[in-house]
């Protein structure tokens, strides 16, 4: 019986992840991760940082961040606590859906992770307050090979649900696609 149920997105290698739940008179338990069961939905490297981040306000928009190569690193999305609509963006360079993205609400009460490849860029809106998420990377953090795009870029035209009431300033600040911008080599 398998623990997840991999569902394939519009955007190759982009895959929602639902958790099967062992549930007793107890509660549950559900596998975050298994290198085993997630092979098979691409994840084909150790996990090298795991994050946990907390967003207090609901609307806060964290993203739109990626890392470049060598450092470009998949993700795995999950949400703990709350709901968050998860953005993903294609920026590999010659995908023909490239600079499309694609987009899943991820709940604690959904039990769904989004399997993010390298070679895209990651965001999310949080759909409520005191969101708490868990992200399996594949790639250590590395600062000087972070990058970003702005998550209101007109060119990009993410769909995001609620008004954007908060965005880092570093965040606030990430330009916007150019002409020039062709994507990454991953
Ligand atoms: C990502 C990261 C950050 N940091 C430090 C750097 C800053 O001093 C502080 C906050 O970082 P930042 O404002 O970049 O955090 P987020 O805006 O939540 O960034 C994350 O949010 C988007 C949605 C993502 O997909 C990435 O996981 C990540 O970029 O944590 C670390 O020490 N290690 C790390 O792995």
């Amino acid at each position: 019986m398998s623990r997840f149920l991999v569902t394939e997105t519009p955007l190759a290698g982009l895959r929602l992840i639902q958790r099967q739940q062992f549930s007793d008179s107890r509660g549950f338990l559900s596998r975050l991760f298994c290198a085993d069961a997630l092979l098979a939905a691409g994840w084909d490297k150790p996990i090298v940082q795991i994050n946990h981040t907390c967003t207090l306000r609901q609307g806060t928009v964290r993203g739109m961040h990626y890392q470049l190569p060598p450092h470009a690193e998949m993700k795995l999305v999950t949400c703990l606590r709350g709901e968050i609509w998860d953005v993903a963006l294609d920026l590999r360079a010659g995908s023909p859906t490239f600079l499309q993205w694609h987009a899943e609400r991820l709940s604690a009460d959904n039990h769904c992770s989004l399997l993010i490849p390298e070679g895209f860029a990651h965001g999310f809106q949080a759909l409520s307050d005191d969101v708490e998420l868990l992200y399996c990377h594949s790639a250590a953090y590395a600062p000087d090979a972070e990058r970003g795009l702005h998550a209101l870029d007109e060119r990009l035209a993410i769909d995001w649900p609620l008004p954007v009431c908060e965005l880092s300033e570093k965040d606030a600040a990430q330009s916007r696609v150019d002409g020039k911008f062709d994507g990454v080599r991953v």
